[in-house]
Order: C-alpha cells, then sequence, then structure tokens
C-alpha cells in the first residue's frame, strides 16, 4: 500500500498493490497491524457501504462527540471526496482537501477525527463503502454545509447541474456556526 500526502497533514490517500491476471485482479484493502503503525494508531468499529446516483452530494458531516475517523473508498463508480479540517488548533483549520476516488483508481482516503467529510457523485452512480473508528452517533451528528463561502470547496459541479442533497444537508451550518474541535 503506497501512503500519498495531501495538502492537510493528517489526510492521506491510500494506493493499494493491485495484483492482475487474466482473471481480472485481487488486491488487500485494509490490514490492521500495518494501517495502525503506518497511518494512525486507530482501530475501526463500524463498516458502512452506501449507493448514491449521479450528483448526489452527501455531507459534509461530522460527529462533534465520538467523532468518526473514516477510511473511505469507492467500488464502483467515482466520487469527488472531501475533508474540511474542523480542529481549532490546526494549522489547516478551515482548510479542504478534495481527491477523487474510483474503482477504477481504486484509492482510498484517510480522513481522521476531527474533520468534515463529504463526497459529491460524478459518475452515474457510485458505491462507497468505509471503516469508521467510532459507533454512529446521530444525537451528536452536524452538517457543515456544502458551499460555505469561508470554506470554499470547489466541487466539480458542471455548469447548469446542482447537487442532489439530503434535507438534513440542505439544512447545514455554515462554518461560523459550525462546532469545532480542540
Ligand atoms: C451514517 C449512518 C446512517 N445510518 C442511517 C440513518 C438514516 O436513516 C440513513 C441515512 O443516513 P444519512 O442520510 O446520514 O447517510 P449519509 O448522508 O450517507 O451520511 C454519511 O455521509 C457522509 C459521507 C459521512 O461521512 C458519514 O459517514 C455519514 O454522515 O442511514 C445508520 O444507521 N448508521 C450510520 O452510520
Amino acid at each position: 500500500m503506497k501512503i500519498i500526502d495531501t495538502d492537510i497533514t493528517d489526510v492521506k490517500v491510500l494506493e493499494p498493490e493491485v495484483f492482475g491476471d487474466v482473471r481480472g485482479f485481487f488486491m488487500e484493502t485494509f490490514r490492521d497491524d500495518w494501517f495502525y503503525e503506518s497511518v494512525a494508531p486507530v482501530k475501526f468499529v463500524q463498516d458502512n457501504h452506501s449507493k448514491s446516483i449521479h450528483g448526489i452530494l452527501r455531507g459534509l458531516h461530522y460527529q462533534t462527540q465520538n467523532a468518526q475517523g473514516k477510511l473511505v473508498r469507492v467500488t464502483s463508480g467515482e466520487v469527488f471526496d472531501v475533508a474540511v479540517d474542523m480542529r481549532e488548533s490546526s494549522p489547516t483549520f478551515g482548510k479542504w482537501v478534495g481527491e477523487y476516488l474510483s474503482a477504477e483508481n481504486k484509492r482510498q482516503l484517510w480522513v481522521p477525527a476531527g474533520f468534515a467529510h463529504g463526497f459529491y457523485v460524478t459518475s452515474d452512480f457510485a458505491e462507497f463503502v468505509y471503516k469508521c473508528t467510532d459507533y454512529y452517533s446521530p444525537e451528536f451528528e452536524e452538517s457543515l454545509l456544502w458551499n460555505d463561502q469561508k470554506v470554499g470547496v470547489k466541487w466539480p459541479i458542471k455548469e447548469g447541474e446542482s447537487p442532489k442533497l439530503s434535507a438534513k444537508d440542505e439544512a447545514g451550518v455554515v462554518f461560523e456556526r459550525a462546532t469545532f474541535f480542540i
């Protein structure tokens, strides 16, 4: 597995070793000992899987308590995946990184606890699977508004298209009023 830095120190792109042959391919997608030693000393407790059609934008979510680190990847289609640093003490507080994750590039993104996370589906549909370092706690869930002007995420939304959001995400908080981490 190759680790690729992003513009935010703690957010990493992981590229698996892919073994292709006449049958197709094989790759290891996660090893607990390697991840703990080489990426972050965390343990994962919950796996999730969602499917979304083109133009869906899920996010930008985080839990203000039981904050979740997320190891995310795409098994069908392609998304533009975004992490926003919500840690007030971080030198990259309020900054964002975005990476294209796809079944094709097989890339994963490690998004530590303390980040708002979301993605926009650029393909006809996308299946999104991910591991979380804490359990789902809806009572502590917050949505940062996807198009907050201060954060300024440059989503790859084509001219004339607008993202399809859940009501919860439509009602996301602006950065100024969001809950931050230490
Ligand atoms: C997240 C989650 C949801 N649910 C239930 C609650 C709802 O009845 C239904 C859909 O939930 P929601 O609309 O919050 O799903 P997403 O918009 O995909 O939320 C996720 O989107 C972004 C990309 C994230 O990073 C988070 O993992 C997560 O917030 O699944 C559960 O039962 N367990 C869970 O862990």
